[in-house]
C-alpha cells in the first residue's frame, strides 16, 4: 500500500464546486459604474450570507477534510489530494457485482476471502496477486495517493486487474466504504497492508503517519471487528520498531520501547492497538516486523531503488555511515520471501471468536520477524548494483544524518520458522538481478548502450 490518505469519495467532492457554477451571477455580479451601490452592497451581502448557508448545511462528509489541517498544509499533502480527486467513485449495484466475484474463492477448497489493503503498494501487489494465483479471492484496495509515483502504483493495479484482482479506489479512514466492504462480502481474512512507509520522509509530513498507520489501523479494525463474520488481521509491522535496541539478531522478545522514528512509533502503536483489539473484541491478530524487503516493483523512496536510477543517470549516491566510519548495514529480505511468508502467517492466523463486536473468547495475537538473518553494508549493495548495472557509481560517504535510520538491522526469525516454516531462500546479489531486470524492462533502458563515461543511455 502503500497508502493512504484520504478522502471521502469523489462522488462526494463534486457536490462542492457546483455551488459557485450554479450561482455565478449572485457570487461575482459584473462591475459597472451605472451599477447603485446600494445593489451591489446588497447582492454582496445576499451572496455572503446564501454562501455561509449552503457551507453550513452541506454533510460533513462532503468535505475533503477527512485530510487532517497539519497533514493538509503540509508538503505532500497536495500531491494526496490531487491523488485523491482521480480516485474513482465507489457504491452501485455494476461495482458490488465486481467486489464480489473478485473476492470469491475460485480453485483452492475451503480458501480464504481475503481484503488487501495497500494492494497497489510494493508489497500489497505481491501478496495479492500470489493469492489469487493459488486460487483465494481477493479484493484490494489502495487510495493510490502521491507519495511516490502515482503511475507506478496504476500499474501495479493494471497488473492485478490482468489478474483478475479489483482494486477498490478508497481510503482505509473512510468508515463507510469499510462497512460496505464488509457488508458486501464476508472476508474470512484482511491482509492489511496500506500505510505511510518511509523512515525518513517521517521528518517532512509527520502527520501523514498518524493519519495512516495510527487512524488508519484503527479505523480497518473497527470495521474488522463489527464484521460479521469477523475477520483474522493479518498486518505489516516493521523492523524498525527494533530502534536503539542493540542485541542481535533482532528477537520478538527483545525490547522495542526506543523508536529512532516517528515511523517506527507509529508502528511500535499499531503493535499495541493490535493488543487492545484482540484484547476486548476477540480479533485474531498477526503483526509481521518486514526487514528492508525489495524486489521488482518496488518502492522508488528506498535506497536501493533510488541507487539504481542515480547511478545510471550518473549522479552521485550517499552512502551512510556510523561514528567513526562504521559500516551501516541492512537485513535485505527479497519479496518472493516475504510473500511466502504473508501467505503463511495468514494460513496460520487462527480464527477470530467475537461477533457483532462481541468477544466470545480468546483468540491469537501474534508478532513474527521476516527477515533474511543476513544483514549486508550499503557499501556492498552499491557494488552489487555497479557490477550488474556495468556503470561504476559515483560514492559520496556522508555521515548517517540524524533522521530516524538506525545503524543496523538483522533479524532473527526462529520464531516464524518453527510456527510458520518461514525460509528465505533469495541472497542479495540474485534478487537484485532479478529488480535490475525488472527495472531496466519497466523503464525501458538498455545496458548495451555505454557512454564513453561509462554511463548508459536510456532508450
Ligand atoms: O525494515 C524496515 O522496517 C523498513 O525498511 C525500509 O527502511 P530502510 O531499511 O531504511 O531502507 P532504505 O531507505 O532503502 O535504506 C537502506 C539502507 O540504505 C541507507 N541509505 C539510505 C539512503 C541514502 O541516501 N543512503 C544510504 O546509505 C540507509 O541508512 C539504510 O541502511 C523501508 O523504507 C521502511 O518502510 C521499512 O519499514
Amino acid at each position: 500500500m502503500d497508502v493512504d490518505d484520504a478522502p471521502s469519495t469523489p462522488g462526494k467532492w463534486k457536490m462542492e464546486k457546483p455551488h459557485h457554477r450554479h450561482h455565478p451571477r449572485l457570487l461575482l455580479p459584473r462591475w459597472h459604474h451605472s451599477y447603485p451601490v446600494s445593489k451591489l452592497v446588497f447582492w454582496s451581502f445576499f451572496s455572503l450570507a446564501l454562501f455561509l448557508a449552503l457551507f453550513l448545511l452541506s454533510p460533513r462528509s462532503s468535505a475533503p477534510a477527512r485530510i487532517p489541517e497539519s497533514f493538509a498544509s503540509s508538503s505532500s499533502s497536495s500531491g494526496v489530494r490531487r491523488a485523491a480527486l482521480q480516485m474513482a467513485p465507489w457504491g452501485g449495484p455494476a461495482w458490488e457485482k465486481r467486489v464480489r466475484s473478485s473476492a470469491r474463492v475460485r480453485r483452492n477448497p475451503g480458501g480464504a476471502s481475503v481484503l488487501v489493503t495497500g494492494a497497489a503498494g510494493f508489497v500489497g501487489m505481491h501478496v495479492a496477486a500470489a493469492l489469487k494465483r493459488r486460487g483465494d479471492g481477493v479484493l484490494g484496495l489502495d487510495n493510490f495517493n502521491g507519495y511516490y509515483d502515482p503511475s507506478l502504483k496504476r500499474a501495479r493495479q493494471a497488473l492485478l486487474d490482468r489478474a483478475g484482482v479489483f482494486v477498490v479506489e478508497g481510503d482505509i479512514n473512510d468508515g463507510a466504504l469499510l462497512r460496505k466492504l464488509f457488508d458486501v462480502v464476508p472476508f474470512t481474512h484482511v491482509v492489511h497492508l496500506a500505510a505511510q512507509a518511509g523512515v525518513r520522509h517521517a521528518l517532512v509530513d509527520p502527520a501523514s503517519y498518524v493519519h495512516s498507520n495510527v487512524a488508519g489501523l484503527v479505523s480497518v479494525l473497527e470495521a474488522a471487528k463489527a464484521a460479521d463474520p469477523q475477520p483474522a488481521i493479518v498486518w505489516a509491522s516493521s523492523s524498525s520498531v527494533y530502534g536503539l535496541n542493540s542485541r542481535v539478531p533482532f528477537s520478538e522478545a527483545d525490547r522495542t520501547d526506543r523508536p529512532a522514528s516517528l515511523y517506527a512509533a507509529t508502528k511500535k502503536a499499531g503493535e499495541e492497538i493490535a493488543h487492545v483489539y484482540n484484547h476486548i473484541y476477540g480479533l485474531s491478530i498477526t503483526g509481521l516486523r518486514f526487514f528492508t524487503v525489495y524486489g521488482p516493483w518496488g518502492r522508488p523512496d528506498m535506497a536501493y531503488f533510488f541507487f539504481t536510477r542515480d547511478i545510471l543517470r550518473g549522479k552521485p549516491v550517499s552512502i551512510f555511515e556510523g561514528p567513526d566510519h562504521a559500516t551501516v548495514a541492512r537485513d535485505f529480505t527479497y519479496i518472493d520471501d516475504i510473500v511466502k511468508g504473508c501467505l503463511a502467517a495468514l494460513d496460520h492466523a487462527g480464527k477470530s471468536t467475537g461477533s457483532g463486536g462481541k468477544k466470545r473468547g480468546p483468540a491469537p495475537l501474534r508478532i513474527y520477524n521476516l527477515g533474511n538473518t543476513s544483514p549486508v553494508p550499503v557499501t556492498k549493495l552499491v557494488s552489487i548494483l555497479e557490477r550488474l548495472l556495468k556503470v561504476k557509481a559515483v560514492k559520496k560517504f556522508v555521515k548517517m544524518p540524524r533522521n530516524g535510520d538506525v545503524q543496523f538491522t538483522h533479524a532473527n526469525i526462529t520464531f516464524a520458522q518453527k510456527e510458520l516454516g518461514y525460509r528465505p531462500t533469495t541472497g542479495l546479489h540474485s534478487g537484485l538481478k532479478k529488480f535490475v531486470r525488472w527495472y531496466l524492462e519497466y523503464y525501458s533502458i538498455s545496458l548495451s548502450k555505454n557512454d564513453s563515461t561509462g554511463r548508459s543511455i536510456s532508450s
